[in-house]
């Protein structure tokens, strides 16, 4: 296995955004060679408001405190969506999800599993139509962060001098906190992955252990910056693009040698609907960048990708081993591209 932590992921500036001026000549470039290189970077000066981010920790952390039998309630039809609850292999992580976040609607759903009689507790102290602190700070959040991922998209695109949009109304939000639970002196994170959507912007809380592989090879942590997060690019972007987009390959190591004792992130996953057909952009196939994935069905894909980690056999405290690495899109839909010449 690579040695960790020699390399400083790519920072990209995002004020851009919202001050046109301040887009930089180098901008497109070293967000391109980020993608291709790295297959994510840290987001900077993104324009969301820290409170919105700290309330958003805070009902996550509020959230997991709840006893088990309320958080299994968070039940959700899709493999892997709702309540993930610790096991042998992972015992010091959970994890519980939205899908369809920012949308009211799938946001109230998972407050009324959770709170079938609302939130007496906090309701009082707000007047908003949401009655409860944890869903106005997952709605605040969620939107922003959506609206945020739908803007690095558009500019990740045109680093690419790729003019062909994406068609947003093929996506949907996925918000998933994580919870890590360490106890003293015991190891924990999450075991080396490829994440099998689109693209995910992460917020990590000032804990640490989050790690990402260069395509070079090298390993390098993603160090809790404030107001920082991160963009980890998948399966998906990868196919769109022809392969020219990196899915990077990453992990959670930590442990718990002082006081702190619980990490929270949050990703917001962008993943398209079960329906969508996954096909690289038009932009990215040539005679010189010949097609490298057949056409896919997303949800097959996703299936796929599920089964083949289940496959994985994973022990305690084994991080590096991988669950999903960077072959499982070539083996679903990879072409042989042949490198011989014939005459
Ligand atoms: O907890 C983290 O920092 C990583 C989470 C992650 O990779 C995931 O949820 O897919
Ligand atoms: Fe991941």
């Amino acid at each position: 296995m690579a040695s960790s932590v020699i390399v400083e992921v790519p920072v990209i500036d995002f004020s851009f955004l919202k001050d046109a001026t301040a887009f930089r000549d180098d901008t497109y470039v070293k967000l391109r060679e980020a993608c291709e290189e790295w297959g994510c970077f840290l987001v900077v000066n993104h324009g969301i408001k820290e409170e919105i981010i700290y309330e958003m920790d805070s009902a996550a952390r509020d959230i997991f405190r709840l006893p088990k039998e309320t958080k299994q309630k968070n039940k959700l039809p899709r493999n892997e969506m709702g309540y993930i609850a610790s096991t042998p292999a992972n015992p010091f992580y959970e994890s519980l999800g939205i899908l369809g976040a920012p949308d009211r609607t799938a946001i109230q759903r998972f407050s009324d599993y959770l709170w079938p009689h609302g939130n007496p507790e906090i309701r009082d102290f707000y007047t908003w139509e949401f009655d409860d602190f944890q869903i106005k700070a997952i709605y605040a959040y969620s939107s922003s962060v959506e609206e945020l991922t739908i803007n690095i998209i558009r500019v990740i695109l045109q680093s690419f001098e790729v003019n062909s949009r994406l068609d947003t109304s093929q996506f949907w939000g996925f918000l998933r906190m994580n919870y890590y639970d360490l106890p003293k002196n015991e190891k924990g994170g999450m075991a080396t992955h490829v994440d099998h959507n689109c693209i995910g912007l992460l917020y990590q809380d000032g804990t640490g252990g989050l790690q990402v592989k260069s395509k070079a090879g090298k390993w390098a942590e993603v160090k809790p910056e404030m107001n920082s997060f991160i963009v980890i690019l998948g399966d998906c972007f990868k196919a769109l693009s022809n392969g020219r987009i990196h899915n990077v390959t990453h992990r959670v190591m930590m442990e718990r040698c002082h006081d702190k004792k619980f990490r929270v992130s949050i990703p917001y996953f962008y993943d398209f609907s079960l329906e969508t057909v996954v096909d690289p952009l038009p932009e990215f196939v040539d005679e010189n960048h010949p097609r490298l994935y057949k056409p896919f069905v997303y949800g097959d894909y996703r299936n796929f990708y599920v089964e083949s980690k289940k496959k994985k056999i994973w022990t305690k405290g084994d991080f590096g081993s991988e669950t999903c690495g960077e072959e499982n899109l070539y083996n679903f839909a990879g072409i042989q591209v042949s490198t011989t010449t014939s005459n």
